[in-house]
């Protein structure tokens, strides 16, 4: 083996920078205005490449912004994989959605009974948990069924798109129920409380007490919703707009999920299926898309398969990896890298780093990155451990906080922390690749309908810096192509630990 090939064979690192895109430097550029020593020379000493991480590349609807679970599915999967909103789209074109047996089912039972249809989702065009106009077709489907009574409750969002829009929204929302000729929004609350899946069950209560029991705040049009928001759009109060009760969940209703993305929902699904049975009441529910919930919800749009990747290979070849990454970022690193799939395989060992009280992403950008970083140089020094997958959550988790200076810092820790972590790689003879799992920091802020930039914490369509550093010294150091995507790493993965890409991957090894 030459030196070249040696540097890059045997035990390395897959390590995700959350929300590390690529974008010229601009004022508004928080990893571009970081001092990133380590990064900086990173991609310019070392084989690196600007991989694809949105739209059709990773299976996304074209054009449509990256985000962690496929951009996770994908680097494991070595494929692109059909995402949840590209299936529901394409359910919505092809007319499938709205003649779906289960939904004509409950609608047709809900009409009979006279019986009320309750929508719950994120009113937005994010695309990451919901597009709002998939109400559209729901809302058709409850008028051609002859559903008279279809409440809208309408969850703001403010992180997925810049803050201050939800007037918007929720003004699209009532054109659309217009244009069914059914629905009304009963109720409206931020996603801070009905999207909360950190175990905040007080936030949730708050959404499940206002879309089941219609309690909140009476207001009498959404502006005045809105205008009593003090936090934004992502923690509008609970308000209902029908007259008291109106609008509360009765036994029989019908309740159907309009968020394809689950696991900002599943938390709020859980808790309402377990307060509804609690006071003797039962739903006929319905999710748009496959949620991970305690109760199953039959779902209108399966899953896309995701077998067959890194993990399965890993343990078809008894090779041992390490997975570690703070709360907030442990499912990916885990879950969806291994496809959705909850097996811990034999070779897997999780390490979930946890902090202690709530986090407050401003007042403390670092997060636990020091401890993330000491379990990772830790697993890097274990010679039973064949590979280290690690995520870095904070550029993109205080990217979200749309708070310029706080991720600024956060990739000035972010950048100290590899620094550590590619040190003790070069200590025990690892290699490393480094990859984000889309854009964030790289744009922090967002054009509104008025042509005002506004502080913007979302996710971007930008390509993501990939980078590979040897276990030794390679030269002549390999280059890298131009043309890559997230389906890559996973062969690339495969390749660097002497085996070949899983046969369900169509991605392929970058050296
Ligand atoms: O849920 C969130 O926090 C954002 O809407 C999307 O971010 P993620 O895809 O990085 O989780
Ligand atoms: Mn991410
Ligand atoms: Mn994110």
């Amino acid at each position: 083996m030459s030196t070249s090939e040696a540097a890059f064979a045997g035990p390395g690192i897959l390590l995700v920078l959350d929300g590390w895109g690529h974008a010229p430097a601009a004022d508004d550029n928080a990893l571009a205005l970081a001092h990133t020593p380590v990064l900086d020379d990173l991609v310019t000493r070392f084989p690196s490449t600007l991989a694809d991480a949105s739209g059709e590349a990773v299976g996304l609807i074209a054009g449509t912004v990256g985000n962690s679970e496929i951009g996770h599915m994908v680097i494991g999967a070595g494929r692109p994989l059909p995402y949840d909103s590209l299936l529901v789209q394409q359910a919505i074109d092809d007319g499938t959605l709205r003649t779906h047996p289960l939904l004509s089912t409950v609608l047709t039972k809900t009409a009979a009974t006279g019986r009320a249809l309750h929508l719950i989702g994120l009113c937005s065009d994010g695309q990451i948990h919901a597009h709002v106009d998939h109400l559209g077709d729901l809302l058709a489907a409850a008028a051609a069924h002859q559903v008279s009574r279809v409440f809208i409750h309408a969850i703001t969002d403010g992180r997925d798109v810049a803050d201050g829009s939800s007037t918007v929204y929720l003004e699209r929302v009532a054109a659309l129920a217009q244009r069914a000729g059914t629905g009304q929004i009963a109720t409206v609350i931020g996603r801070g409380y009905a999207m909360d899946k950190a175990g905040n069950l007080d936030l949730t209560e708050q959404a499940v007490a206002l879309v089941a029991d219609g309690q909140g705040a009476a207001v009498s049009s959404v502006q005045q919703a809105v205008a009593a928001s003090e936090r934004g759009d992502e923690w509008m109060p609970a308000s209902v707009l029908t007259s008291a009760g109106q609008a509360a969940i009765a036994d029989g209703d019908a309740v159907v999920w309009f968020n394809f993305r689950s696991d900002r929902i599943q938390q709020f699904a859980d808790a309402l299926i377990e307060h509804l049975a609690a006071s003797g009441r039962s739903a006929d529910m319905l999710s748009l898309a496959q949620y991970d919930t305690r109760a199953a919800i039959p779902a209108l749009v399966e899953r896309a398969d995701a077998s067959g990747g890194l993990a399965d290979e890993l343990s078809a070849a008894g090779l041992r990896s390490v997975r570690i990454a703070e709360a907030e970022k442990f499912e990916h690193v885990t879950y969806y890298v291994n496809g959705r799939d909850a097996t811990v395989r034999s070779v897997e060992e999780h390490v979930r780093i946890t902090g202690e009280g709530k986090p407050d992403y401003i007042a403390r950008p670092q997060m636990n990155l020091d401890r993330v970083t000491a379990a990772v140089v830790e697993a890097i020094g274990r010679t039973d451990v064949d590979l280290v997958i690690a995520n870095l959550a904070n550029i993109d988790v205080v990217g979200h906080t749309g708070h310029l200076p706080a991720t600024v810092t956060a990739c000035e820790a972010t950048d100290a922390a590899v620094g550590q972590i590619l040190e003790a790689a070069r200590d025990s003879g690892r290699w490393l690749l480094a990859v984000g799992d889309h854009g964030n920091a790289e744009t922090m802020t967002k054009q509104a309908s008025d042509g005002t930039a506004r502080a913007y914490g979302g996710h971007t369509t930008h390509p993501v810096p990939l980078v590979i550093v040897p276990a030794g010294t390679a030269t002549p150091a390999p280059v890298l192509p131009k043309s890559v995507t997230l389906a890559d790493v996973a062969p690339t993965v495969l390749h660097l630990l002497g085996h070949k890409p899983g046969s369900a991957m169509t991605g392929r090894p970058l050296l």
